[in-house]
């Protein structure tokens, strides 16, 4: 009882409940189990049962409390619009007002239908018949999410609750955020385990970490794996060890090697899903959990792997092309673009003692940082991008600062378009200067850029 961050005594009254048992605690919130009071009215529609969610609030720091507050705000927010059977439901939420017990003074109360379990405990008994079942219905979970336009941000086995009758719902929205175009800003993805690598580097802005419903994709592949072969994805026996795997493969240091315990239905599922950035994942597994699910089911039925319908490579280059051509842009004859396809932006200032600076900028890649020295936030890319902004690939930081370094690590390229040319327009327009390959250096400030393309001389 000790792990609890609140501790509530048997017996306890918070309006019509009356707290029965401990059920759980996270990092944030004390979970018991309540009865509703014989006192209380019977047609006020609540169920005679719940589970109470205590948010501390009493013994912080003002930062913490605000935290906690906006958690929270959160979590009640997005209860009170969603009513999806995959999604544990909130019946109210309560403020103690208990001056006799300070420790509880203040605390929000989210009410919560009740889970007979969490996927943390009840995984190692779970038998193998059921759990492509609970994967499927996981899934389902967080494409009803990302179909509400949220990100839930905190995907794990401990906020994945089973029902009485076997059923799943995903609880825990505290981390949850809402996207705003293509991104949320969470107030943190929570567990480094299940945190996607571009997220591991992020940056915390003053809205919170950006995030995409991929970084949701992510945990989802980690989990399917963990539930189906009893391990994780990524070697090292702690978090952190497993953290620095899931750099170093995003990094391209290091291949998967995903458990051959798995079917090639869910090895092509979990391999899409861990793909190392956002465009990858977005492009082999889809962007929401929408457009996953239909494999995730043919996958629990035991049908036969089926790929991606997301366009390919040569798809991606003849778009871009034709985006190029409409932007009016003439290109000169040694800057000819490569293919869009994997740009990898937003990766953010440093956060790790494994990859700072430079270092972060993954091989093939061209860097552009918003401080001296590869410092910063960073946006990196494989291919051109004739416009930082276009939505798809969209650099968010350069809009309010401008580039202050860049690292081209391009590698090899057939037709020997090795070098970075990079313009202050998007369009490719008012060329700025030209980075060779393999340099790293200071940009000259003020030097908005606003796209790039590979070139094959400086
Ligand atoms: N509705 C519920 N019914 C039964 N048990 C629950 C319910 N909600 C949560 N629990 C239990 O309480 C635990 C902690 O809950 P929850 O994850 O919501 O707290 P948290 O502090 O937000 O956690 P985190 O550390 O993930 O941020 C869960 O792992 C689960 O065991």
């Amino acid at each position: 009882m000790s792990d609890y961050p609140i501790t509530v005594p048997t017996g306890h009254r918070i309006g019509p409940w009356t707290v029965e048992r401990p059920l759980g605690a996270g990092a944030f919130g004390s979970v018991y189990a309540a009865v509703r009071s014989e006192d209380s009215s019977a047609d006020d529609g609540l169920p005679a049962r719940a589970a109470l969610k205590f948010l501390p609030t009493g013994t912080r720091t003002p930062r913490q409390l605000r935290h906690l507050r906006d958690l929270a705000e959160r979590e009640v927010e997005l209860l009170g619009r969603l009513r999806s059977p995959r999604l544990i439901r909130m019946y109210e939420a309560l403020t103690v007002d208990d001056p006799e017990h300070p420790e509880l003074d203040g605390a929000t109360v989210l009410v919560l239908e009740e889970a007979a379990d969490s996927l943390q405990t009840a995984l190692p008994g779970l038998p193998a018949a059921d759990r492509a079942r609970v994967l499927t219905q996981v899934c389902e979970g967080l494409a009803q999410l990302h179909g509400a336009g949220w990100v839930h941000g905190d995907l794990k086995p401990g906020n994945v609750l089973l029902m009485a009758d076997g059923s799943v719902r995903l609880g825990d929205f505290s981390t949850a955020s809402e996207l705003e175009g293509t991104h949320a800003y969470a107030t943190a993805f929570a567990t480094a385990d299940y945190t996607p690598p571009e997220l591991l580097w992020s940056d915390f802005g003053e809205h919170g970490t950006r995030i995409r419903p991929t970084a949701d994709l992510w945990a989802f592949g980690v989990l399917a794996h963990l539930v189906l072969t009893g391990g994780h994805p990524l070697p090292g026996g702690t978090p952190s060890a497993r953290r620095d795997a899931a750099l170093r493969y995003a990094r391209g240091d290091e291949e998967l090697r995903l458990s051959p315990e798995l079917s090639e239905a869910w090895r092509e599922i979990v391999g899409a899903c861990l793909s190392r950035s956002h465009e990858d994942r977005a492009r082999g597994a889809g962007r929401t959990a929408e457009s996953l699910l239909p494999r995730v089911q043919e996958a629990a039925e035991g049908r036969p792997a089926r790929r991606s319908r997301r366009p390919l490579l040569t798809a991606a280059a003849a778009v871009l092309t034709l985006a190029v051509t409409a932007l009016g842009v003439t290109l000169l004859p040694d800057e000819t673009p490569r293919a869009k396809a994997k740009a990898t932006p937003k990766a953010g200032a440093t956060v790790t003692a494994t990859a700072a600076g430079y270092e972060r900028c993954t091989p093939r890649a061209v860097c552009f940082f918003s401080a001296p020295d590869g410092g910063g936030e960073m946006c990196a890319w494989e291919g051109d991008d004739p416009d930082w902004f276009d939505g798809q690939t969209d650099c968010s930081w350069a809009d309010r600062t401008s580039a202050r370094s860049v690292f081209n690590n391009g590698g090899p390229d057939p037709k020997g378009f090795v070098h970075v040319a990079y313009f202050a327009e998007a369009g490719l327009q008012r060329r700025l200067g030209c980075v060779e390959r393999g340099r790293r250096q200071n940009l000259p400030t003020p030097a908005p850029v606003l796209s790039h393309t590979w070139a094959k001389r400086c």
